[in-house]
């Protein structure tokens, strides 16, 4: 006779019982700049996934008053606001770390006039996570990522609770632009234009592998520039758009919604799940960089498997060798913040 509990979760539907399985892992994310353009919409999203079981949401302003809002919703987990001095309460337990506070950019600013504001929000937000949960994986949405992963990163070695298994840059907007932007060209559907995107996440150091995908290697010519070229600028496009209220913010949100999701995938023991991220990385260790976005596979630790980054087209090899001087420089300012 089956009992009363196993009874009821084989005549739940599908969703009911996806939601209780998923409940035993008690995965609990916290959002640090949740009341931000980016911090609402992402907390709503992370609030719909039901890998998250607990919610920790805090800001310097406002994240009490997102959290109460986005807590009515009806899905599983647990949701708490945290104000500006509750940033260690909101810490506690937490198995995630998403960062997207800071300054965005406005018009004619580049990533990097970002850095003087955004270096040392990033640098304290890491070392309070050195201090009262050194295991959580810490994922970085904060401008510009090629410096701020690094901040972390050197950060967290000061503490000396680095494992750069568990820090990631998410560069997943750039990855979600490839696709649309492919798809749209193309005439095919985004979940046909998967393009693997890699380097770092800023204009020229963004390098869209177009070669090495079956819709990708039919643009050419004067298409394939004006393809790379909204790729590597898809944001300047949205700063350009808002005409000073900010830059992308709703489809950054769904970026990061989405990594997010892959990396609980993984750490729930899910094989398989792969994509781009920004991390410390042996790609181009030799040539000094040892921060590069490529697909990585997700486990149960955080990063399971660099991928190396495959054939380029000839194209390809010029994109990457503008890329990698100034990756390069964007790092090494990062480490440079914090030794100083
Ligand atoms: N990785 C990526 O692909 C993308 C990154 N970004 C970056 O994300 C960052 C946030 O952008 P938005 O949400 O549009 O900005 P926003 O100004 O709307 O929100 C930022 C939030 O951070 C909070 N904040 C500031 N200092 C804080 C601290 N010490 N602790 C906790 N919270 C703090 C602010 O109170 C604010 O609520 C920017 O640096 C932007 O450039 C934006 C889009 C894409
Ligand atoms: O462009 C910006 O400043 C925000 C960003 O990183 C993006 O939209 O890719």
């Amino acid at each position: 006779m089956l009992s009363r509990v196993a009874a009821r979760a084989l005549a739940a539907p599908s969703a009911a019982r996806f939601f209780s399985a998923s409940a035993a892992h008690q995965t609990k994310v916290a959002v640090l700049g949740a009341g931000g353009g980016i911090g609402q919409p992402l907390s709503l999203l992370l609030k719909s996934d039901p890998l998250v079981t607990s919610l920790s949401l805090y800001d310097i302003r406002g994240a009490p008053g997102v959290a109460a809002d986005v807590s009515h919703v009806d899905t599983a987990s647990e949701v708490k606001g945290y104000a500006a001095d509750q940033l260690d309460q909101a810490l506690e337990g937490v198995k995630v770390v998403v960062i997207p506070a800071g300054v965005p950019r406005k018009p004619g600013m580049t990533r990097d006039d970002l850095f003087n504001t955004n270096a040392s929000i990033v640098r304290d937000l890491a070392a309070a996570v050195a201090r009262v949960s050194p295991e959580a994986h810490i994922l970085v949405i904060s401008n510009p990522v090629n410096s701020t992963v690094p901040i972390v990163a050197s950060t967290l070695e000061k503490a000396g609770v680095f494992n750069p298994r568990r820090l990631f840059g998410i560069t997943t907007l750039d990855v979600v632009r490839a696709a649309r932007f492919l798809a749209g060209v193309t005439g095919a559907t985004p979940d046909q234009t998967t393009v693997t995107v890699v380097g770092g996440h800023s204009g020229a150091t963004i390098v869209p592998l177009l070669s090495q995908t079956a819709y990708g290697k039919g643009v050419t010519g004067e298409a394939y520039k004006a393809l790379v070229h909204r790729i590597q600028f898809g944001g300047d496009e949205v700063v350009k758009a808002k005409d000073g209220a900010g830059s992308a913010t709703l489809s950054m949100a769904y970026a990061g919604a989405k990594f997010t999701n892959s990396l609980l995938r993984g750490l729930n023991g899910e094989k398989g799940v792969v994509t781009p991220t920004f991390v410390k990385s042996p790609l181009f260790a030799d040539q000094g960089i040892d921060f590069f976005s490529s697909n990585v596979e997700l486990g149960l630790e955080g990063v399971e498997k660099i991928h190396p980054i495959g054939p380029l087209s000839a194209e390809e090899e010029e994109l990457m060798a503008a890329c990698l001087p100034e990756l390069k420089k964007n790092i090494e300012k990062g480490k440079a913040f914090v030794a100083a």
